[in-house]
């Protein structure tokens, strides 16, 4: 990290301790949104870039199960890897200075949603159907896309979370075309500006 970026995150810091809050002063950053917004890619781009520890809820809950997320769906349907996710999630908002990463369903909660909100600045990494379905197409470890139309499925998912993703957010990125490290350059001048109209 450059001597610049040190001093705007200590910037960043100080106007949040002013601050007072949990949401702000925990140093937590939170991504949420759709599968492939980009939540895993972006959050270790992200984590690198501000010197912050890396955490990813499906990493975790793959981790301590040790199985995939498939497997998971599988065995116990999408009821009991909800639960799974609502316990990691808890469970992980406890730390301090992170970027956290969340699995694309982990908003449909309300007490995973309550626990964003109250732990970390929430993000939402908004992405349109099209790119979702190109960045996920072949990959097969989804299993919410396992079917005959993904292109079909992202859609209604979009609809359905796309309300609850706002919700909880308390900045929204819209992802496109731009690098994934550029989007990051974005996205730090963003939380900056949150944080100070925040003092
Ligand atoms: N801004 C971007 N531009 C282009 N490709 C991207 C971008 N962000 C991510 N990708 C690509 O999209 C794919 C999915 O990204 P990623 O796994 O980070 O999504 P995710 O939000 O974590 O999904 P999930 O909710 O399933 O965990 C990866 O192949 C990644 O390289
Ligand atoms: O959008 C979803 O519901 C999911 C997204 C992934 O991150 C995983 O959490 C799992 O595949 C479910
Ligand atoms: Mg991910």
């Amino acid at each position: 990290m450059c001597g610049m970026q040190n001093s705007q995150e200590n910037s960043v810091q100080e106007s949040c301790r002013r601050d007072g809050n949990r949401k702000c002063r925990s140093g937590n950053l939170i991504l949420v949104g759709m599968m492939g917004s980009g939540k895993t890619t972006m959050g270790r781009t992200l984590a690198k870039h501000l010197g912050k520890t890396f955490v990813d809820s499906d990493e975790e809950i793959q981790k301590r199960t040790g199985v995939t997320i498939p497997h998971i769906f599988d065995i116990e349907g999408e009821a009991g890897f909800r639960q799974r996710e609502t316990a990691v999630i808890s469970d992980l908002v406890g730390g301090e200075n992170m970027v956290l990463a969340t699995g694309g369903g982990a908003v449909l909660a309300e007490q995973n949603r309550a626990v964003l909100q109250q732990n970390g600045i929430v993000i939402y990494l908004k992405a349109n159907v099209h790119d979702l379905w190109l960045r996920t197409r072949h990959d097969r470890n989804r299993p919410l896309l396992q079917t005959g139309d993904p292109y079909a499925k992202l859609t209604d998912l979009f609809q359905q979370r796309d309300p609850l993703y706002r919700e909880v957010a308390d900045i929204v990125i819209q992802s496109g075309k731009q690098s994934v490290h550029s989007l990051m350059l974005q996205l730090v001048g963003e939380i900056e500006t949150y944080r100070e109209t925040r003092q």
